[in-house]
């Protein structure tokens, strides 16, 4: 991205949102200055991860317009609508053998990962713990539906976790999220060369004193800024409620796969007969926690429905 790479009819330069605080946002401009910048007006707001066309206003700049956004992952309860990141080629979720995580929020992210079409792995932190084995287990069915589980211990095996990320994150940007307690912040430190300084520039960028944090930040992963990591604050609740009940079943993949054998193409999967997806479940291909998530996230989709 440069901005000679600009189009001749755009007289604006390209930057990059690394930083979104409130109404600010830090700009990361062509040569690797960082700025605080303003959108115009309300129809302005920028996540991390956006090109946008801008331009100089004193010592700030003025974002003019954002490009066409190639991925989106979204998030969105009941209040509000969060989006978390654009332009993102892999998306980590990552969870830990201890404390245990709840499968429902892996679910959900998931989800948002196949809504925004984004390539996503699940990453299995501290199998060094004697929970490691359950951990496995629980993540059984989710393998089979076919998503790599990476397993690390990011804190006693750095050299190991190296092994598995570097070559993975090289070339592209990647968004790591998780719940609290995973090993989020133990992995950015490990991976990000010189964090706190790359933290510290958009902070001073903020003007706002040494302390501020954006919700989610920008890494570098490597001096030519090739390589990129994105993190975010550990979450609770992932909300999906942007999702259509009637497009669930597509992208929660084991059901994904027997969608072919129900007999009514609007099957909701709960009682219809010649439900491919019942049969599944009555012959184990469908494990009892996937249905236990499927009716809990159909119920919350149709009630979030008819509020609207
Ligand atoms: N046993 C073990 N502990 C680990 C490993 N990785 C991280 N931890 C520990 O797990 C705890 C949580 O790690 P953090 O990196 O702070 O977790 P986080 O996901 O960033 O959590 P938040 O900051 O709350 O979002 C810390 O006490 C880490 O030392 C690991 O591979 N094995
Ligand atoms: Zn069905």
């Amino acid at each position: 991205m440069s901005a000679r790479g600009a189009p001749a009819s755009s007289p604006h330069a390209l930057a990059r949102v690394v930083g979104v605080h409130g109404r600010h946002s830090v700009i990361e401009t062509a040569d690797g200055t960082r700025m605080l910048a303003h959108g115009r007006g309300k129809k302005s707001e920028v996540i991390v991860g956006d090109h946008v066309r801008w331009q100089v206003s004193g010592d700030e700049g003025v974002i003019e317009s954002f490009e066409p956004r190639t991925s989106l992952l979204k998030r969105q309860d009941e209040w509000r609508s969060k989006n978390f990141a654009a332009n993102i080629d892999l998306l980590l979720i990552m969870v830990a053998t201890d404390p245990p995580y709840s499968e429902s929020q892996l679910a959900r992210a998931l989800i948002a990962a196949e809504d925004g079409r984004i390539a996503v792995k699940i990453v299995l932190n501290k199998i060094d713990l004697p929970e490691a084995a359950a951990a496995r287990e629980r993540l059984a069915p989710y393998r089979r539906m076919g998503y790599d589980v990476l397993e690390v211990a990011v804190k006693t095996d750095p050299a190991g976790t190296r092994a598995v990320f570097d070559p993975l994150l090289e070339g592209k940007t990647t968004l790591v999220l998780g719940p609290s307690g995973m090993g989020k912040s133990t992995l950015v430190n490990l991976l990000v060369p010189h964090a706190d300084a790359q933290v510290g520039e958009i902070s001073k960028a903020l003007k706002s004193g040494k302390h501020t944090t954006t919700t989610t930040t920008w890494y570098w992963l490597d001096d030519d800024r090739r390589s990129a990591l994105i993190d975010s604050p550990g979450f609770q609740e992932f909300g999906i409620h942007h999702i259509k009940s009637a497009e669930l079943g597509s992208l929660m993949l084991d059901y994904g796969m027997y969608l072919g054998d129900c007999k009514f193409a609007n099957c909701t999967h709960r009682h219809e007969p010649s439900c491919g997806v019942r049969a599944a479940i009555a012959r184990g291909d469908i494990s009892p926690s996937r249905e236990r998530i499927y009716e809990e996230l159909m119920g919350e989709l149709e009630r979030a429905a008819s509020r609207h």
